[in-house]
């Protein structure tokens, strides 16, 4: 599932990789998520979240709404969301008036599409501690790329074991997952929306081919 509302999400500021918190909102959201997946009675082995506040906060909620904050639990910077590079904190309504729709609409939901640049100067390197460097921006194909290998190393053999994920992570990530589990080709991944805080719970058979898709809404 997606995090729920963030401040930036609530300003309508691009985000990427941006540390903001959720609103209240946001939290209410994820409550009101994790007492619906109550409901559906699965027990996870595993939560995996971004190294970002928004998705680490809405899945700790999520666990105590369904009383599993006992799971093992892991967090990865390959489910950060994808770096927009200079757009971060920049309003979506400002860089769509002064870039035009078409470009603004590559960028924002185009496969291939790379958003300007960050200068190297400008890069914050919250992560430096843990071995990881900032990416200067991403196109959803470079966060697809380092999203599945998350996905194939780390959350695919336990499926394959029986063992439910659960996966809180962001709005392009969740994209790319979505499009990786689902085929979904280059050209139509611009009319995918992964709303806030909406799990989505898939079943999958012994090869991880898909037999059922629920929204939780
Ligand atoms: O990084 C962001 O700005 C959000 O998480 C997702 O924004 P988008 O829906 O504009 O891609």
């Amino acid at each position: 599932m997606r995090h729920g509302q963030s401040l930036a999400n609530k300003n309508n500021i691009f985000t990427g990789w941006n540390d903001v918190p959720l609103t209240a909102e946001g939290e209410l959201q994820a409550h009101l998520a994790g007492k619906k997946l109550f409901d559906e009675h699965i027990h996870f082995e595993d939560v995996h979240t971004s190294l970002l506040l928004r998705a680490i906060k809405t899945a700790n909620i999520v666990l105590s709404e369904i009383n599993q904050l006992y799971i093992r639990e892991h967090k990865s910077w390959r489910l950060n969301e994808r770096h927009y590079g200079n757009l971060r904190g920049k309003n979506k309504q400002d860089i769509k008036n002064k870039y035009g729709t078409d470009k603004f609409n590559a960028w924002r939901r185009g496969f291939y599409g790379l958003p300007p640049l960050l200068k190297a100067s400008d890069a914050i390197n919250n992560y430096c501690n843990c071995g990881i460097t900032e990416p200067l921006g991403e196109s959803l194909s470079m966060a697809y790329q380092r999203l599945i290998s998350y996905w194939t190393d780390s959350i695919a053999p336990n499926l394959m074991n029986n063992h439910n994920q659960l996966i809180v992570a962001h709005g392009s990530t969740l994209r790319a997952l979505i499009k990786f589990l689902e085929v979904i080709p280059d050209e139509k991944i611009n009319q995918v929306e992964v709303p806030n805080s909406q799990p989505i719970v898939y079943t999958f058979d012994r090869n991880l081919k898909i037999l059922d898709k629920k929204i939780i809404i």
